[in-house]
């Protein structure tokens, strides 16, 4: 939407306006962002709603909900920008348009603060396209929002989303890392509510959720033409934490054995299923679950022929896979992590592992991702990635990690197993179905992220194959 203070819209807007005709900084640096979904394309961008977050003669924050129709499925991008006459360059800065400059609001002092308000105290932003609603969380842990004192830093590193940790002078103060939601949904994010039920329940496998921020847009393809989903999630940021896939690393070009760590992350992933179990649905999975869930197998083992032909002389042996899972027996459906892998894991001093990032995997649609789901997608994860280092070396280093990698996933198993109570050894067929899923959705992942990696996933699937 053009306020008063800038003359040209930015993109074609829902009230008919002309968008701006120059050279666009924002589209060309949203399509540059590891968060942008349709890789090597030009977006093609249309406002959906905004709001202004804070405002003065020299400096304006807006949040925008732009629709993307460059991909075949459009996408909603939730970009917050800052504007400012004086460029800053440690700002996060965009380009000049119509004499502002234009920066990513995720460095903003004044946008972090407002979100940080919203989580840790509540409160509403309502403006002509948009209603904003901050939710703290019960149970959680206090912070003084309102206290000027803090620095905040953007998360570096590979993500999908895009992470700000803010830090308060007192040591004492819990420091606290929000994550802002980049691809929107109309429903809850699993990140929010299954976080939000692990900390609820005390459990110190996650950390200590602070709040949420959600929205209300407008959305033509829904009955009611409303939208509501979350935008933003905020919980305590653990100093010092190092993630999994760092320290397994690190052990495995040390050759050094990882299954005293593979068994504490195996007793981990038991812990967060059983807490999941009692805090949500669970059931036992029928005829329909199953075929439900061994179509979406199939669909994503055509998306990968389709992204990497060179699967396709193993297709019959893939759909083998994939049919002999119809035959067996399935555990109990519940709540899982959805994503599971080693940078998925942190390694949080004087506590042990924790798990983050309850998100489900980015390319899978997000209806399905809040279903109820089998726990051995997410063991698959985790055999995955043991894997994925291995082959990592092996691609990196011509270094021939296969046995260390063996001992994790064995330690992992055994020690879920003993923890759950749920024998893995006897659901093999159908591990070996999920754990062909995954490295088919690896695949596709990798194909269109880092084309460099592609052949880690192609390499594990020849050799589960065998
Ligand atoms: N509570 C936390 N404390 C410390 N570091 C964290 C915390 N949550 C996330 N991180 C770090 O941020 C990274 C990205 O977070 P994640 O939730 O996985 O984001 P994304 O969904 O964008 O992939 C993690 O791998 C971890 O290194
Ligand atoms: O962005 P997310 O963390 O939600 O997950 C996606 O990206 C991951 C890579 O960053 C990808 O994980 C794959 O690579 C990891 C090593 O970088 C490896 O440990 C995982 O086992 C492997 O699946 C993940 O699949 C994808 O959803």
């Amino acid at each position: 939407m053009a306020s008063s203070w800038q003359s040209s819209a930015l993109w074609e807007g829902t009230n008919g306006s002309v968008p701006w005709q120059g050279h666009n900084p924002v589209v060309e640096w949203m399509a540059r962002q590891r968060w942008y979904a349709s890789k090597g394309v030009v977006p093609s961008l249309v406002e959906i709603a905004s709001w202004e977050v804070t405002g003065d003669d020299e400096h304006h924050v807006v949040t925008y909900l732009l629709l993307d129709r460059a991909s075949p499925s459009p996408v909603l991008y939730h970009v917050p920008l800052s504007y400012r006459r004086e460029a800053r360059e440690d700002e996060g800065l965009i380009g000049m348009v119509d004499g502002w400059w234009i920066h990513d609001a995720s460095h903003d002092r004044d946008y972090v603060a407002s979100v940080l308000a919203l989580c840790a105290s509540g409160g509403r932003v309502v403006s002509p396209t948009s209603e904003v609603t901050g939710v703290p969380n019960a149970g959680g842990f206090a912070v003084d929002a309102a206290s000027g004192a803090r620095r905040s830093r953007v998360l570096r590193g590979e993500q999908s989303n895009t992470s700000i940790v803010v830090e308060w002078d007192h040591p004492d103060s819990t420091p606290v890392v929000i994550k802002l939601f980049r691809t929107l949904h109309h429903g809850r994010n699993p990140d929010v509510e299954l976080q939000g039920l692990l900390s609820a329940a005390q459990s110190r496998s996650v950390p200590r959720a602070l709040g949420h921020v959600r929205a209300r847009w407008p959305d033509s393809g829904r009955s009611d033409r409303v939208a509501d989903g979350d935008i933003a999630v905020a919980q305590e940021f653990l100093r010092g934490v190092r993630d999994g896939w760092q320290v397994g690393l690190e052990f495995a070009t040390r050759d050094e054995s990882f299954a005293a760590n593979a068994a504490s992350l195996g007793s981990l992933t038991a812990e967060v299923h059983r807490v999941l179990r009692g805090e949500a649905h669970h059931r036992a999975a029928d005829d329909n679950d199953v075929e439900r869930m061994l179509g979406e197998m199939r669909r994503r083992l055509e998306l990968a022929l389709g992204a990497v032909p060179e699967l396709g002389e193993r297709r019959e042996e893939l759909s083998g896979v994939i049919d002999r899972a119809h035959t067996c027996r399935w555990p109990e459906l519940q709540r899982v992590h959805g994503d599971l892998h080693l940078a998925q894991v942190l390694d949080a001093p004087g506590r042990g592992w924790v798990m983050v990032d309850f998100e489900g995997e980015p390319l899978r649609p997000m209806n399905q991702r809040t279903m109820l789901d089998c726990p051995l997608r997410d063991v698959a994860g985790m055999m995955r990635s043991f894997d994925y280092i291995a082959g990592s070396l092996e691609a990196t280093m011509s270094w021939d990690a296969s046995a260390w990698a063996a001992e994790a996933r064995e330690s992992f198993l055994d020690a879920y197993s003993a923890s759950s109570g749920l024998d893995l050894r006897q659901h093999k067929p159908l591990l070996d179905a999920f754990e062909i899923d995954k490295a088919l959705y690896e695949a596709v992942y990798e194909s269109r992220n880092r084309p460099e990696w592609l052949v880690i996933p192609v390499r594990a699937i020849e050799r589960i194959l065998g």
